[in-house]
């Protein structure tokens, strides 16, 4: 279990974290979900103790990073899966790690063969592609068998089959009774592999809610109809005193009702239907829903922007009347710059422990 409490972080004028608090629950994947430059690599370097937060606490089974004895064997993580020594294989960037971890040297090529690096153990890991980086910096966190794992953005660079892979790996880790804790950009990816999601937005927490919860009160749930009799249709349902909205291409959407009835309405009057379905917004749209008013970088070219939304009301409307908020706010933010120095580095702070810790390589570089 991680506990966060009232977490905040300010880079000089900048709130990168503002008072967050949750839990994330054991036995579960957990999605950390949040635009760009919504704080969330902030918050998990604020729990790996790397980034000292401003205020508040963060917990980790119930301790703070620094009191745990052996941090590799309570919490693995992948941050950066860049930041192993490129100098060195795969198998002795692992047995380094071990080493000043106390864990066992078996556990290397344990985990290797667990993220199918075995074949390329000896070599120099300065070699590798982006998906064996990202596959070496899983083997990391998974080195010290931890009850809880943080991944950031671990599917970046993998192909299909190590995404699919990287999916049930989590899963499996969560079956097991662990703590997965995932931040990701792909939503479809995400709607896959979580099963509770924690949402920020301009460093605030906006939903700490199930996946199911989440899709069913962001996204709104429409019939889409389409007739090649598309105004015999819209008569038909304005006289049952159903309100149709034409949205283009010939199709009808009505809001929040079952097909079932308009398929047998249309039917009872001889309308010929090319369409009738049933649509619910994707995590994607409901997350950019959520968001909308918290993201910070915006894409201003109409070619960017995307081709302009369907007429008449859409769910987002209803959405803003809700929480009062208004989509399409916040100015473009600066770049951050490094932290200040002085902060909890490679290993802070861990009892006895002479090498790198979570989240840092022996070169002084942050790491896994
Ligand atoms: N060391 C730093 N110094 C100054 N500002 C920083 C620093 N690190 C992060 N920031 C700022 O804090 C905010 C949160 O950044 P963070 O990297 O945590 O966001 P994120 O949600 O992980 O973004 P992304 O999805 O783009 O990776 C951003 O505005 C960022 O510019």
């Amino acid at each position: 279990m991680i506990e966060l409490d009232g977490l905040t972080k300010r880079f000089g004028n900048k709130l990168a974290v503002d008072r967050l608090s949750c839990r994330i629950k054991p036995g579960m994947v957990t999605g950390f979900l949040g635009p760009n430059g919504a704080g969330k690599s902030t918050t998990m370097r604020m729990m790996l103790d790397l980034d000292n937060p401003t205020s508040g606490t963060v917990r980790i089974d119930g301790r703070h990073y620094r009191e745990l004895d052996e941090p590799l064997k309570h919490i693995g993580a992948l941050l950066d899966a860049k930041s192993m020594h490129g100098g060195r294989s795969a198998y002795n960037n692992l047995l380094c790690l071990a080493q000043s971890n106390r864990i066992p040297a078996s556990r290397v090529s344990h985990v290797l063969d667990t993220v199918g690096l075995s074949a390329v153990a000896k070599k120099k890991s300065k070699g590798f592609s982006l998906g064996m980086g990202q596959r070496l910096g899983i083997a990391a966190a998974l080195l010290g068998d931890p009850e809880i794992l943080m991944f950031d953005e671990p599917v970046n660079g993998l192909d299909p089959e190590g995404i699919h892979w990287i999916r049930n790996l989590m899963k499996t880790l969560a079956t097991e009774g662990r703590t997965i804790f995932v931040s990701s950009h792909l939503m479809s990816e995400m709607a896959l592999t979580a099963d509770h999601l924690i949402v920020i937005g301009q460093g605030r927490l906006l939903a700490d809610t199930s996946m199911a919860d989440f899709i069913h009160e962001n996204s709104r749930s429409f019939v889409r109809m389409r007739s090649p009799e598309q105004e015999r249709l819209r008569d038909l349902l304005y006289a049952e005193g159903v309100v149709a909205v034409e949205s283009g291409n010939g199709t009808l959407e009505i809001d929040g009702e079952a097909p079932e009835r308009f398929g047998e309405l249309a039917a009872r009057h001889g309308i010929v239907l090319h369409e009738l379905s049933s649509q619910r917004a994707s995590l994607e749209e409901a997350f950019m829903q959520m968001t909308a008013g918290s993201v910070e970088y915006h894409a201003h070219s109409e070619a960017e922007a995307g081709p302009p939304p369907p007429a008449g009301p859409r769910w987002g409307e209803q959405w803003d009347r809700r929480t009062g908020s208004a989509s399409g706010a916040g100015a473009p933010g600066a770049t951050g710059t490094p932290d200040a120095p002085g902060q909890a580095g490679p290993g802070a702070g861990a009892p006895g422990e002479t090498g790198p810790g979570i989240g840092a390589t022996d070169d002084g570089t942050k790491g896994v």
